[in-house]
């Protein structure tokens, strides 16, 4: 299945934390961090190792290294910058390539106003992260923006994601494999996910003013 929910303990334990209504800013930040460390070791688990000889304290020593992997992470502003360190610290060498996507409030679509993609897109595994996956509008265009740039490896990192729009990934990219550390009931009537985590984007920017969630 495109995607999948990850079940490890740590993963859930952190999720249920980040649910609580009057979480602060700082522990909703580092929460995300950490959940996007776990997503991304969840998300690398195929990636292929090669063998080398290193000079060891005991002599040459033959390793294991991971071969080659060219990444591009991909954050969706402005919610994604929320995970993008925790993913960094797992894949320090990846390039950022970033997606600026804003959900018309009435429509729901979401409209674009910032692209920069890295370049070699077509030898690079894409790993998009964006907190939430709600009817799926903004994952599916930002799938659609790197496809049109010849990227094939595509993969998505959430911490919740709604039926409706893993329905509607796996429509539109079944090629295209997501993790998610959890998945909620359905979405309300102006398109949040319930239970969800309200507003991510304004939890981890601290944007209070316009926090109604
Ligand atoms: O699956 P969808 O229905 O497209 O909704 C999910 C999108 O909505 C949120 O971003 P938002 O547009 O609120 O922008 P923000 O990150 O700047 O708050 C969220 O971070 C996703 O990008
Ligand atoms: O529940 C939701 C849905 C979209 N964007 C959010 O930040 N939260
Ligand atoms: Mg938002």
């Amino acid at each position: 299945m495109p995607v999948v929910a990850v079940s490890h303990p740590l993963v859930r334990h952190k999720v249920g934390l980040l649910r609580e209504a009057d979480i602060s800013t700082k522990k909703f930040r580092e929460l995300t961090g950490e959940l996007g460390r776990l997503l991304a070791y969840e998300a690398t688990a195929d990636f292929p190792l090669a063998t080398t000889t290193i000079h060891c304290w005991s002599g040459p020593t033959e390793i294991e290294q991971i071969a080659g992997r060219k990444v591009t992470v991909v954050p969706i502003l402005r919610a994604g910058l929320g995970m993008l360190d925790g993913v960094l610290d797992m894949l320090p060498n990846a390039k950022v390539s970033v997606v600026g996507l804003a959900r018309n409030h009435e429509t729901l679509q979401p409209e674009p106003y910032f692209d920069r993609f890295v370049g070699q897109l077509g030898e690079r595994t894409a790993l998009i992260i964006d907190p939430m996956l709600a009817t799926g509008g903004s994952m599916i265009s930002t799938i659609d923006m790197l496809k049109a740039r010849g990227c094939r490896d595509i993969r998505a990192l959430v911490l919740v994601a709604a039926p409706e729009g893993i329905r509607a990934l796996e429509a539109a990219h079944p090629d295209v494999r997501c993790w998610t550390a959890a998945v909620d009931s359905h979405l309300d009537e102006q398109g949040y996910i319930i239970p969800g985590l309200g507003d991510a984007g304004d939890k981890i920017f601290g944007t209070k003013d316009e926090q109604t969630r």
